[in-house]
């Protein structure tokens, strides 16, 4: 695996804050029985490129500071074999070879991953009385500590914020926790139990402990990702959501794709966390092509069609995949509110300057302008721009986009095995100015 550069400038680099787009969580009005599907359509084919000019008329982001605080405690310093048995083993696995699904492993307790009750005493226990020093970070949900289990396991324990009454919250940790037991793949964070008990409401799932990509893409952890390397984070996730829409018992729309929802391990592979707004899809044998609900998810990830039609299907996951991979190549967040206005939906951005045949002038700064890079920019703002397009139908399946990543990441490997060195020494630089 190759490590990161060195960081040339941090563009937000306040250690321990991260900043959050708000996420989207609300009732627009019929239709919208939460259960109900609708029968197939004549598919209507979209213009792809017209994705330009679509972006988010529907967005009037804002941000929340959220504090966080990423220090190792003295007590819970890696690695002994056991406190990170799963992770490691896992990253052993599939260092043997990416997009092999996994199989259901051993819980740390003897009952069935995710049927785990946890009690009070042991998650005191875990997080030392929910101490401050092992706070992690800060969502939607609540709040996340760093805990270590009985046997040694190093967990993430998210604890809900304590509003017995609040609806939205209890069906957020109902779903998650639904959602967490029935799945288990290597990109996906690993299920360890939960806690329901008076107003507490927790969930244990595996800790990750080299933080968000978000973080990393802005360099809060002082060094850049290369551009390769967000490949392979991309290849990650793209399989992690795959294995949702596809290879689980029934269709799972995970719904909240973005940066600061992937984990990175030490080896920097991608786990695909919180699924407070997952839901299951729509039931194709039956004929269904979409599920009727309300709309959720984060501002600037959101598919419009979804937004407009209140109609979910596994496409919306696919469009917030687009809007991710323009943020890898970019390093970007998907809304930038103090950019001039033609930059701040950064997807729209984007697309145009790809049509523009002008892509290298939205390569994330950090990034070396080289032909490999170059040459990778390019296939990955092609396949972003069809997960993009206005209308589902247009954009292609999970599977697909992890198919085409496959084969981009392959042609770069060959063109760095072969061509790449003669490309390179004939000296494309390119040579871009930034607006
Ligand atoms: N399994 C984990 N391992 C390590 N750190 C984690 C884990 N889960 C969450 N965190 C940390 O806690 C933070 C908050 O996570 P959480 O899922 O509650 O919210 P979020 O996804 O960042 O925000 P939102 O709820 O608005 O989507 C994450 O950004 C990450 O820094």
């Amino acid at each position: 695996m190759k490590s990161p550069q060195p960081c040339y400038g941090q563009r937000n680099a306040r250690l321990g804050t991260r900043s959050t787009p708000e996420r989207f969580h609300y009732s627009p009005g019929p239709p919208y029985s939460d259960a109900s599907t609708v029968r197939k359509r004549n598919p209507v084919a979209g213009a792809a490129k017209s994705v330009v000019g679509l972006f988010m008329t529907c967005f009037n982001p804002t941000e929340t500071i959220n504090s966080t605080n990423f220090g190792e405690s003295e007590e819970f310093k890696p690695p002994s074999v056991a406190s990170d048995a799963t992770g490691s083993n896992r990253d052993r696995r599939r260092s043997s070879g990416r997009g092999v699904y996994g199989s259901p492993q051993n819980s740390t307790h003897e009952r069935e991953p995710g049927s785990v009750k946890f009690t009070m005493e042991e998650i005191y226990k875990a997080t030392r009385n929910f101490s401050p020093s092992l706070k992690i970070g800060q969502g939607g949900f609540g709040t996340v500590y760093k805990g270590r289990l009985e046997n040694g396991t190093l967990v993430a324990i998210k604890r809900a914020k304590k509003s017995l009454y609040d609806k939205h919250l209890g069906a957020e940790f109902q779903s998650e926790v639904r959602t967490l037991a029935q799945v288990e793949h290597l990109s996906l964070v690993k299920f360890y139990g939960f806690l329901q008990q008076d107003e507490e409401r927790i969930i244990v799932v595996e800790y990750v402990r080299n933080g968000t990509l978000r973080e990393h893409l802005d360099c809060v952890h002082g060094k850049v990702l290369d551009l390769a390397l967000r490949l392979d984070i991309a290849i990650d996730v793209a399989h992690a959501v795959t294995y949702l829409h596809t290879y689980t018992d029934h269709p799972i729309i995970h719904r909240d794709i973005k940066s600061s929802n992937i984990l990175l391990t030490e080896n920097f592979r991608a786990k695909v966390a919180d699924f407070g707004f997952a839901r299951m899809g729509a039931d194709s044998d039956s004929g269904a092509t979409h599920v009727s609900t309300q709309v959720k998810g984060t501002a600037g990830y959101l598919d419009p069609e979804y937004l407009k039609t209140y109609q979910l299907t596994e496409k919306s996951d696919v469009f917030s995949f687009g809007v991710l991979l323009v943020e890898l190549v970019t390093g970007r967040r998907p809304i930038e509110p103090k950019r001039e206005l033609k930059e701040r939906i950064t997807a729209r951005w984007a697309m145009k300057k790809f049509a523009e045949d002008d892509s290298i002038s939205i390569l994330d700064p950090r990034l070396e302008r080289t032909a490999a890079n170059n040459l990778l920019l390019e296939k990955i703002l092609e396949l972003a721009l069809q997960c993009l397009a206005p209308h589902r139908q247009s954009r292609p399946g999970m599977k697909k986009c992890a198919e085409i990543l496959w084969c981009i990441r392959k042609d770069c490997k060959e063109l760095s095995d072969s061509d790449f060195h003669s490309l390179s020494s004939n000296s494309r630089s390119y040579s871009v100015s930034e607006e």
